[in-house]
């Protein structure tokens, strides 16, 4: 059986860098509602007729967008009978360290803004006694991802918005010392694929520092580049990590 991986970007630059590292023109795919899903297939070495197949989604800027998107990927996936085995949150980001065009993949992924501002400082959603705020990929398959890209392995923190003062950053950097990039989808796909028991990852370049907001320095272009060059390296990796995508519930 092919392996089948939904990767969810959020504006279509993103989606066309990824699909751009397959060996063949992506196949547009129709999804309920307005989104296109751009399709993507690589033949593998080994038996006969072995292909990972990579769905490609722009699902839009911000968790919620990603979330949305991602649910009817999923929920569409199933009902056709072709569950995913993996989902991927891919794109740019801002990097705490790692410099533009270098890959950050998560180790964690984190809802930083996720909860209650309060006057000894912010309260993270857990502490109201609410939901998750960190989901965990699969380590061995993040630390594998890592070494197939160069990349780094930190936790990548989700907001909505995007940080633009050195007093945001430095906030950021007080409550999560190893945080490597910063970007906002991340733990809306995670919070989506969580939903339907499928293992995620989340694999950014770094377009810009994370501070002082400075838009014109954002390097756009060599982060888009270094994410075709994530795909082309990694895309026959991300087959083996696939399981069978069922949804919660539906286990026998
Ligand atoms: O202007 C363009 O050509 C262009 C092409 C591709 C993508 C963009 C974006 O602006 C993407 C927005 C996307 O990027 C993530 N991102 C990037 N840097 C940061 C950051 O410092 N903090 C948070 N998010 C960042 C984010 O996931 C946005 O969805 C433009």
């Amino acid at each position: 059986m092919n392996a089948r991986v939904l990767v969810v970007t959020a504006v279509p630059p993103e989606r066309d860098a990824v699909t751009r590292a397959a060996p063949c023109p992506p196949q547009p795919v129709e999804l309920p509602g307005t989104a296109e899903l751009r399709r993507v297939v690589w033949t593998l070495p080994g038996p006969p007729g072995a292909e990972v197949e990579l769905d490609v989604l722009a699902a839009g800027v911000g968790p919620a967008a990603a979330a949305a998107g991602t649910a009817t990927a999923l929920t569409a996936a199933v009902l056709a009978g072709a569950p995913y085995g993996l989902v991927v949150s891919a794109g740019i980001g801002g990097g705490f360290g790692p410099a533009p065009g270098r890959a950050v993949v998560a180790s964690r992924i984190v809802a930083a803004d996720l909860g209650a501002e309060t006057a000894e400082g912010f309260l993270p959603v857990t502490e109201l006694g609410f939901g998750t705020s960190v989901h965990l990929p699969p380590a061995g398959a993040a630390r594998e991802l890592a070494g197939a890209v160069d990349g780094v392995l930190g936790p990548v923190l989700t907001l909505s918005t995007v940080t633009g003062t050195a007093r945001g950053a430095a906030e950021l950097v007080r409550r999560y010392p190893d945080a490597a990039a910063e970007a906002m989808e991340g733990f809306g796909v995670a919070e989506a694929a969580a939903g339907y028991g499928v293992p995620v990852l989340e694999v950014r370049t770094v377009s810009n520092a994370v501070g002082p907001r400075d838009r014109a320095a954002w390097r756009v272009p060599e982060a888009l580049s270094a994410l075709t060059g994530v795909f082309r390296a990694a895309a026959p990796l991300l087959g083996t990590w696939t399981t069978s995508g069922m949804p919660r519930g539906s286990h026998g």
